[in-house]
């Protein structure tokens, strides 16, 4: 039965939610609404979206779901004072994709009081890029997706009505408590932020005095601090909503950084091994193959010798092969030694044919997980 969809907010995950629900969907009309007017031309152009509007109250009196896609701030907003005044139909399912969960749930008390079913959501994917350009249909394939669903009856029958919407998705979904997401989303992803935010930060203060700095910061500084490059309306927004958890990490990572200090100075060989090598096991140990903490980059590693022209003829290879590759990095490309290219690709299905087609030019691949 066609449904009318309306998602609010058409950056990069509102976009690629629209386009999730549109691929295994046909039938259902996507209404995007954003506040942004060319934000939705592009998302119109793009095919993002069936019907556009500015308008919140419009297009939600229509909706027989309802995803809020804006930083946390504005959807604790949109649910607490906009939706309030809105004429909705009976069954409407209204959920979120914000990163944090405790306080949008209890923004929504009011609108479940009044009967309307709200589940939480957060797809554990994402992008440091913003805006509905970046969205893609599969931006959340394998990951995690977190569904915070009420405790009541009509929870499960919506809960099921969601999932089968986000099914194009191919995330993986899990129900689980508001404040047990935001403790584990805090470690694994709003924490990271700020120790990334941090490290570019004190970059920064080096420069004037050592020119050459940014010159140094090769892989190791380059991976660390991709995540800096986000958003920070959106960081903002998340950290203001995860405060409570935030303070007592932050004063754990503190009493952390003091231990390693310490160690330092006092030249404590033994526990300094003992420190990296600890953190080397967990993270050897999580699972980087299964969906979920780390996510699958979906990487493949080739052998290059070091001559003119190597590169451009494996990218030329998958090309003819009618295969994209989303990222493309050397590893090593020093003097007399053979270099090593990581590739990545959108899916492992996507991996396994650039595998064979690389092969099939007899070049040596490997899968580094
Ligand atoms: N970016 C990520 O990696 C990621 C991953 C998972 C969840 N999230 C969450 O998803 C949400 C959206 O993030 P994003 O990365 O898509 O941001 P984005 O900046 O790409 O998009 C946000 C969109 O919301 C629109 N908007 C803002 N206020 C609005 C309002 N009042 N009414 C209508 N539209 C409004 C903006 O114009 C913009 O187009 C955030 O809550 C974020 O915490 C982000
Ligand atoms: O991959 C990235 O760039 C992200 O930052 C994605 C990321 C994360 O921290 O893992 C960012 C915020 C979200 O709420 C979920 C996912």
């Amino acid at each position: 039965m066609s449904q009318t969809v309306v998602v609010i907010g058409m950056g990069l995950i509102g976009g690629s939610i629209a386009q999730a629900i549109k691929k295994s969907n046909q039938q259902h009309k996507v209404i995007g609404v954003d506040l942004d007017e060319r934000t939705l031309e592009h998302a119109k152009l793009l095919d993002v979206i069936d019907e556009q509007s500015t308008s919140i109250k419009e297009a939600a009196e229509v909706a027989d779901t309802i995803v809020i896609a804006t930083p946390v701030s504005k959807t604790v907003e949109i649910i607490s004072t906009q939706l309030l005044d809105v004429e909705l139909k009976d069954n409407v399912v209204i959920t979120d994709v914000g990163s944090t969960k405790l306080t949008v749930i209890k923004a929504a008390e009011k609108l479940v009081e009044r009967g309307v079913v709200f589940i939480g959501g957060h797809p554990m994917a994402g992008s440091h890029k913003s805006g509905v350009h970046g969205s893609r249909a599969d931006l959340f394939e394998n990951a995690f997706y977190v569904l915070v669903p009420p405790e009541n009856q009509e929870s499960e029958k919506a809960t099921e009505h969601l999932k089968q919407l986000l099914e194009g998705s191919n995330a993986k979904f899990v129900t689980m408590d508001a404040k047990s997401h935001d403790v584990m989303a805090g470690s694994v992803s709003h924490l990271p932020h700020i120790v990334a935010s941090a490290l570019v930060h004190q970059l920064k203060g080096l420069e004037e005095e050592h020119p050459m700095i940014t010159n140094l910061a090769a892989g190791g500084f380059k991976d660390i601090t991709r995540i800096a490059s986000a958003n920070p309306i959106m960081w903002r927004d998340i950290l203001l909503h995860n405060k409570d958890v935030l303070q007592t990490m932050m004063e754990d990572w503190r009493d952390d950084m003091e231990r390693v200090t310490e160690l330092i100075k006092a030249a404590d060989a033994n526990g300094l091994h003992a420190f990296f090598a600890d953190a080397k096991r967990h993270r050897d140990g999580l699972p980087v193959k299964k969906a979920g903490a780390i996510p699958t980059l979906n990487d493949l590693y080739v052998d290059v010798p070091d001559h003119p022209g190597v590169i451009s003829d494996v990218t030329g290879y998958l090309a003819e092969c009618e295969i994209s590759i989303t990222n493309i990095r050397i590893i090593e490309a020093r003097e007399d030694i053979m270099g090593v290219l990581r590739l990545s690709f959108r899916s492992v299905e996507e991996r396994s044919r650039a595998e064979a087609c690389l092969q099939s030019h007899k070049f040596t691949t490997y899968v580094g997980e």
